[in-house]
């Protein structure tokens, strides 16, 4: 699966907060720079909860990465890449639909694209552009957590205002990890609507 062939592809890594997500991008790097591949990482600016210009795991683990304003020209990927053979994004699902489009090029220029994010909002929609670039991935994987409630694997992001469940109109966009969130299963999963 790993192989680096002559055309590239675009591979997928999604599921639930706390699943597991950037150990598995952090896995697939270290892998990649083993075989001696030139790597390069890119993550949203607005994500700085390991520091800006890193990938952080909810384990601690770290990888450089350099922060792009996901509102911006993601054009500005290309002016940053020099010959890496593997292009990562971290938590995709800050990013605009633009950047289905950029995986796609990077990947038709014969690199391997690795997309990490989750997959749901809170409220347990789709978290664009996640769906979009599970369609057009060569390789998806989905990895499920622990409910934080009852055990059962958790495909669900539990949003908490003050330990309350938040409020279905409340915005979508709350960077956090387990101050504001909590995997859940769809059985545990609540949302108020009051
Ligand atoms: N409810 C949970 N289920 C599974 N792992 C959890 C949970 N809460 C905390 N963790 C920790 O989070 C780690 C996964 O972190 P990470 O790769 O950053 O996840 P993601 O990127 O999917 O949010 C696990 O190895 C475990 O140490
Ligand atoms: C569900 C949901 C999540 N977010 C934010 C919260 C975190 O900053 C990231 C997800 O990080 P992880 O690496 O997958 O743990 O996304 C959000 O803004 N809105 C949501 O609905
Ligand atoms: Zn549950």
């Amino acid at each position: 699966m790993h192989a680096i062939t002559k055309s590239g592809w675009i591979e997928v890594v999604t599921g639930s907060m706390f699943s597991g997500k950037t150990e598995e991008l952090l896995r697939r790097l270290r892998r990649a720079e083993i075989a001696g591949q030139e790597v390069a990482v890119f993550t949203p600016a607005l994500d700085d909860r390991y520091g800006e210009d890193y990938v952080g795991s909810h384990d601690g683990r770290r990888w450089e990465a350099t922060a792009i304003d996901p509102d911006s020209d993601l054009e500005r990927v290309f002016d940053g890449l020099n010959g890496e053979q593997v292009v990562a994004f971290d938590e995709a699902n800050f990013f605009t639909e633009a950047l289905v489009g950029v995986c796609e090029r990077l990947a038709d220029d014969g690199r391997r694209v690795i997309v990490s994010g989750t997959d749901q909002t809170f409220r347990g929609e789709p978290f664009h552009p996640l769906p979009q670039l599970i369609a057009c991935a060569e390789y998806v994987e989905k990895f499920r957590a622990i409910c934080a409630c009852c055990g059962e694997p958790a495909t669900r992001n539990q949003r908490l205002v003050n330990g309350e469940p938040a409020h279905v109109d409340d915005p979508t966009i709350l960077v956090g990890a387990d101050e504001s969130y909590e995997a859940r299963c769809r059985h545990c999963h609540t949302l108020r609507r009051d």
